[in-house]
């Protein structure tokens, strides 16, 4: 399973702090929508260059004209680009379509969706690279969350997902065991004292 370090940050400046912290304990180096509205599709430019060896996902939750946004993520050098699984199919398949041409993949962000596992195996048939059965920042805060739910829908998926939600020290093993290709992490790595720290107990928690 891959970690995935999510940078629900402001500034690249910030953005840069924090991936050259934790590069060396994570496989994906993901840029925040928020810090991509901020920052201009150039951060994902900026970031590539600061870690070539790294795969680059730019969250750029695309919901129209699919085609268009993957194309200019992917020239800035994204490796992963998302376009929401509540979308459009023809937004997907647009997605999907650019992704080819430039040889890097779509990933289907399955938040706000109502049946994940259901859409998920529907948007995969569409050609998405994998689905991300998420639970947004908004939904995290709600009263009685818990991430089992997504790990769950994950599970019964049947098709590759990644798992974003809170994932933390405390969950990252269940994620693990329900399939996940990717564990997506952003506030237990960010918001931690140390996040470098984090980051490598998150990787040493991963067995493979
Ligand atoms: O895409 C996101 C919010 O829309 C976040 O990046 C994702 O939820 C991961 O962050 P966290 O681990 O803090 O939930």
């Amino acid at each position: 399973m891959k970690l995935q370090v999510a940078m629900d940050v402001a500034t690249l400046e910030e953005a840069l702090t924090l991936s050259r912290q934790v590069a060396d304990h994570v496989d994906i180096i993901e840029l925040g929508t928020p810090l991509i509205k901020h920052e201009g599709i150039a951060a994902v430019s900026a970031i590539k260059a600061a870690h070539p060896e790294k795969e680059v996902f730019a969250d750029m939750k695309t919901a129209d004209a699919g085609e268009l946004e993957a194309g200019i993520a992917f020239v800035a050098g994204a490796d992963y680009v998302t376009v929401m699984g509540a979308a459009d199919d023809d937004t997907i398949r647009g997605a999907v379509k650019s992704a080819q041409e430039h040889g890097k993949q779509i990933v289907a962000d399955m938040i706000t969706v109502k049946d994940r596992a259901a859409r998920a195996r529907a948007v995969t048939e569409l050609g998405v690279a994998f689905c991300e059965i998420h639970a947004g920042l908004d939904e995290q805060a709600q009263e009685g969350y818990s991430i089992q739910t997504v790990i769950d829908d994950g599970k019964a998926s049947g098709v590759p997902f990644s798992i974003a939600g809170g994932v933390d020290i405390d969950s990252i093993r269940d994620v693990q065991a329900a399939g996940a290709t990717v564990a997506v992490a952003g506030g237990s790595i960010r918001n931690a004292d140390d996040p470098a720290a984090a980051a490598k107990e998150l990787r040493g928690a991963i067995t493979s």
